[in-house]
């Protein structure tokens, strides 16, 4: 039997996975790692740290396995996206990297709309301007840490780094590219335009490669402390969502995926960049060939869970935090919470709006506030299922994955306030088996992505939408849009107060 690892560099962890040609996941390994916050708005990660857990889970994997090592054919990778990490002219980090979530960006966003103009920067990057991309994060470090920028060679993003690292080399996908706002997204080549008129050399953007090119092999180095063998082959791999859309089969038109990790996701496939959805959603390349997909992201949704198990119930396990929330009724008895803790993007693109509970009755207990959790998580992803509906998609059917998606009872949710079935697939590592599939593909194991969907892809569960909770989630969505409006000037006015 022959193998592949997908290697998911997400934001809480490293996520490894070891899958056989019959797509089974024959061993994973989880290696966290922490989130450096030191300002409200700031979150970066040491690059080093994820290099560490990367070498530290591959060794894992390779100790329990029992087969030849030689078997293991490719590696290929899935990675958290925009988050910018700056090399010199040895390829050594300058800094920090500056993550997703970052919302320190918000002057130089308007910078780029001042010099380059928001309807040229769409017609390029077919995105606006927004704090977690890459090109406000490299302004940023322009504008405020110019002696460090004078030393910066070249750019890369998180998978690319550690890629980097496992095998010399240095390159960036498009799909991972398509979210810096540096790429023309029709033309797959980076904007000399966007670069001049920003004063950026365009000799700090890496050299760009399809997700399923083979980039090189392992370092002997990387060999010794692994015990992976040198001839391993290594594929460029994805962005996360992009490694996420192809991991649950998003590979043609019709299909969406809801991902819940630390940030939510609803993504659609494009068959083409020449939808107009008016900046509404992002618009990226695909890691698949040939093609484009569309999303919706919320900044904080498992880390809404995440933060509310660490800050009340640290000791406890999600399982058991989550244990009793299907004996909470729809609505969590009158209470509602809006997961804006890091700010948002879809629909608000708002740095400054924060989280809130609604109705708050001194009958609540803490499985209400549970429930309100992932129900204000749902709700927000719904927005960007909205916004596609109105757009004339049909939603009916949804793989959801992720965090989120080990819970039955929010699976259920889920399908209740998306109004559409939901899948459960036989993994719910959706970006770590996407990248595995590339280098199932890159080894010419399967003609297609979509032959190797079908070979790899397993249903596990459906959720159907039952109709009375429909109807109440319909009712409780428009209150839950309404928060956002009643709290904007609020947190506009907290803003002073934060750390
Ligand atoms: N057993 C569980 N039930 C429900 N949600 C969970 C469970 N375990 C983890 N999660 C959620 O999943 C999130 C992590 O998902 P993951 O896809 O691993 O994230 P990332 O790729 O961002 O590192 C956590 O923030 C948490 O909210
Ligand atoms: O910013 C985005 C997408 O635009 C996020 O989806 C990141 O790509 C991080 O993903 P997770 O760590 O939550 O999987």
């Amino acid at each position: 039997m022959k193998y592949v690892i997908g290697i998911d560099l997400g934001t809480s962890a490293v996520k490894l996975l070891l899958v056989n040609q019959n797509g089974e996941v024959v061993q994973e390994v989880s290696k966290p790692y922490p989130l450096i916050q030191e300002k409200t708005g700031y979150n970066e990660q040491n690059p080093q740290d994820w290099v560490e857990q990367t070498i530290a889970g591959l060794a894992d994997l390779l100790r329990e396995y029992d087969g030849n090592p030689v078997d293991i054919e490719g590696i290929s990778f899935s990675g958290q996206m925009h988050g910018l990490v700056l090399l010199d002219e040895n390829n050594q980090v300058l800094r920090n990297a500056i993550l997703w979530n970052d919302t320190r960006t918000t002057e130089e966003c308007r910078e780029i709309y001042d010099i380059v103009g928001k309807e040229r920067l769409l017609e390029i990057t077919k995105n606006p301007a927004l704090e977690g991309f890459t090109l406000p994060k490299v302004l940023w470090v322009k504008n405020h840490e110019p002696e460090l920028f004078e030393k910066a060679a070249k750019f890369v993003l998180p998978k690319d780094y550690v890629r980097y690292k496992l095998t010399g080399k240095l390159q960036m996908d498009y799909s991972d590219a398509a979210g810096t706002l540096l790429l023309n997204v029709t033309e797959k080549a980076w904007s000399r335009e966007i670069c001049d008129l920003l004063g950026i050399d365009v000799n700090i953007c890496p050299p760009l490669v399809a997700s399923y090119d083979e980039v090189g092999q392992i370092t002997s180095d990387l060999a010794k402390a692994t015990g992976l063998v040198e001839s391993t082959r290594v594929f460029a791999g994805a962005a996360d969502n992009a490694a996420g859309a192809i991991g649950t089969g998003i590979l043609e038109d019709g299909k969406t995926l809801a991902s819940i990790g630390t940030s939510g996701v609803v993504l659609s496939y494009e068959g083409s960049d020449d939808k107009d959805f008016q900046g509404k959603v992002h618009y990226f390349n695909h890691g698949a060939p040939n093609a484009f997909y569309t999303m919706g992201v919320t900044l904080s949704a498992g880390y809404s869970l995440t933060w509310f198990k660490d800050t009340f119930a640290k000791e406890e396990s999600f399982d058991k935090l989550l244990a009793d929330v299907r004996t909470v009724p729809i609505g969590s008895n009158g209470l509602l919470f809006t997961p804006y803790l890091v700010g948002e993007r879809t629909p608000h693109a708002d740095a400054s709006i924060r989280a809130s509970f609604i109705g708050i009755d001194a009958s609540h207990e803490r499985k209400d506030f549970t429930r309100a959790v992932l129900e204000g998580i749902t709700f927000s992803l719904n927005e960007s299922i909205h916004i596609f509906r109105e757009n004339g998609k049909i939603i009916d059917t949804i793989v959801s994955t992720g965090g989120g998606a080990k819970n039955e009872d929010w699976l259920q949710i889920q399908a209740d306030i998306f109004n559409a079935k939901v899948i459960k697939l036989a993994s719910e590592q959706g970006p770590g088996m996407g990248a595995a599939m590339l280098a199932a593909y890159g080894c010419g194991w399967f003609d297609s992505l979509q032959a190797c969907a079908a070979e790899f892809l397993k249903e596990d569960k459906t959720f159907l939408p039952i109709k009375e909770n429909v109807e109440q989630y319909e009712r409780l969505f428009t209150i839950y849009q309404d928060v956002y409006k009643q709290t904007e000037n609020l947190s506009e006015r907290l803003l002073p107060f934060q750390r």
